[in-house]
């Protein structure tokens, strides 16, 4: 496959807390926070102009999903993008809860276990050509899956039980998977999901669902989650040997590699030996980079996945992580935990400790302590805040995204009634004419012109009107006035909450 599909959904976590009173149940806050949305789009299910998706679905975890991305970076300036919308979102709410009564502030979490223990996910979505052997796909990829964790994993205080002490593992999620492969989401959670939407033209391709991952704060940890994930999967496709690691027993491993943070635990490849989670990936490696000097590498971050790659293991192989403490979200947030436990004579697994593991999450841009760091250029990132702004309103340029956000903005601006889905696009007066877009890579199809051309004159002024005064408009749509991005000199250190 050439150019590829992808898409992130973020289930987001949400509490109120520091009132006078108790904080109000997830759910109760979780319709505040979706007011607005409601009051937009009339529905708590909507796409807005950066041809993303809010959701929220019953229970409380609002989730936003981003637009068809073909480009890794426009992938997470779009996640990105959706912290902010999220961010603006609670603001609101806590602004009309205040109006209500209820003081105190509203924390939304990008993370993926709350303090009872309950888990909530961030969903990759990869296009692959409907050719694809699942056999083979399923034998490579969930290896490499069960694994990635200690590439980008977002790390996790773990809290004591009777049988274990309090401990800092990879993952998040590890814990709340069930299955390696089937169909369902909630009931068994597999790590690939194999429930066939696939979105677009199903003679052709598959939407791969994968549910395993943690939700990332860390740009770089993005692009190699993203990056090494898509290699293997080229991989996979073409046909060429990857290495045989295929696991007795995936969730058994999954755990046991999650748990154990000098990297040493060994899992059971069938027919073959006991290997550490290092190993496979050092085996995966060498494979994907032997793969692209034989076939050249497809996009410009290709070497820089490998380098991040690379130093990952090598950092979790020798037990000294101070070469991926700006890169890696888990040995990010590790450092400022055992900085601040020194610092504070604190013992593993501390209250407070728990509270700042959540803190990391908090997305918050002048709160939130990954953004704090940020601010303070404690952590790598990819992008220029100006690029993540501008995913807030404009869809990525060279997918269907593009006809979706213009079909979007353009229905909106003029009052027409409309609905969308990651397919369909449809005028309410003119069912008839309803719009189609089975090929998640064409960013452009004169039957948009033709479908908004039934709209009338008022189109022409709208498509002669310059970015700049289309974002105007667009804004507003895009249920903000503005958003701003931390301002990086304001805060002396990382606050606990
Ligand atoms: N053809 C495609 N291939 C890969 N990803 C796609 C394709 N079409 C859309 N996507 C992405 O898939 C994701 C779909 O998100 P959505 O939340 O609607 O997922 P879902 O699994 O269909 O539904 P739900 O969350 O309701 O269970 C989006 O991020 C979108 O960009
Ligand atoms: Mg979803």
């Amino acid at each position: 496959m050439e150019r590829r599909v992808f898409g992130v959904e973020t289930e987001f976590g949400i509490t109120h807390q520091g009132g006078e009173h108790r904080g109000l149940p997830p759910d109760e806050l979780a319709r505040y926070i979706f007011r607005p949305v409601l009051k937009w789009g009339r529905s708590s299910n909507v796409f807005i102009p950066n041809a993303s998706r809010l959701y929220l679905d019953v229970g409380s975890h609002p989730e936003y999903a981003t637009a068809e991305c073909d480009d890794l970076l426009d992938l997470i300036a779009s996640d990105r993008a959706g912290e902010l919308i999220m961010h603006d979102l609670a603001q609101r709410a806590q602004a009309a809860m205040a109006e209500d009564g209820f003081d105190g502030s509203v924390y939304l979490l990008k993370n993926n276990v709350d303090s009872q223990g309950n888990s909530y996910g961030s969903h990759e979505n990869y296009m692959i050509p409907r050719t694809t052997h699942f056999r083979r796909l399923s034998t490579i990829l969930l290896p490499f899956l069960v694994t990635r964790q200690i590439l980008v994993g977002a790390g996790r205080l773990v809290p004591a039980t009777d049988e274990t002490p309090a401990h800092y593992a990879f993952s998040q999620r590890a814990d709340h998977m069930w299955e390696g492969i089937s169909s369902a989401t909630t009931r068994s959670r597999p790590i690939i999901n194999t429930r066939d939407e696939p979105h677009a033209d199903a003679a052709l391709h598959r939407r791969l669902h994968v549910i395993v991952g943690d939700s990332n704060m860390s740009e770089t940890t993005s692009l190699l989650r993203y990056g090494a994930t898509d290699l293997v999967l080229r991989m996979v496709e073409s046909g060429v040997p990857v290495g045989d690691f295929e696991l007795e027993n995936p969730i058994g491993a999954i755990r046991h590699i999650s748990h154990d943070i000098t990297g040493t635990a060994t899992v059971k490849v069938r027919n073959g030996p006991e290997m550490t989670a290092v190993d496979i990936q050092s085996g995966l490696l060498d494979r994907a980079r032997r793969f692209v000097r034989e076939n050249g590498a497809h996009h410009a971050q290709v070497e820089q996945i490998f380098e991040l790659w690379e130093r990952t293991l090598q950092a979790v192989a020798s037990g000294d992580h101070s070469s991926i403490e700006r890169d890696i979200d888990w040995a990010i947030k590790k450092r400022l935990l055992t900085d601040v436990a020194e610092r504070g004579g604190l013992r593993q697994g501390h209250p407070k400790l728990e509270q700042l593991d959540m803190a990391y999450h908090d997305v918050h841009p002048r709160r939130g302590v990954f953004n704090v760091l940020a601010a303070h250029g404690r952590v790598s990132t990819q992008l220029q805040p100006e690029r993540i702004e501008r995913a807030i309103v404009d869809p990525p340029s060279t997918t269907r995204a593009a006809l979706r956000g213009r079909f979007l903005s353009t229905a909106r601006a003029l009052g027409a009634e409309h609905t969308v889905d990651w397919v369909h696009h449809k005028l309410v007066d003119r069912p008839l004419d309803a719009l189609m877009l089975k090929d998640p890579l064409l960013a452009d199809d004169p039957r948009l012109d033709t479908l908004l051309a039934k709209l009338g004159d008022r189109v022409e002024t709208l498509r002669e009107q310059n970015l700049a005064q289309r974002r105007e408009q667009a804004v507003p749509l895009a249920l903000s006035e503005r958003y701003t991005l931390a301002s990086p000199r304001e805060f002396a250190e990382p606050p606990l909450i």
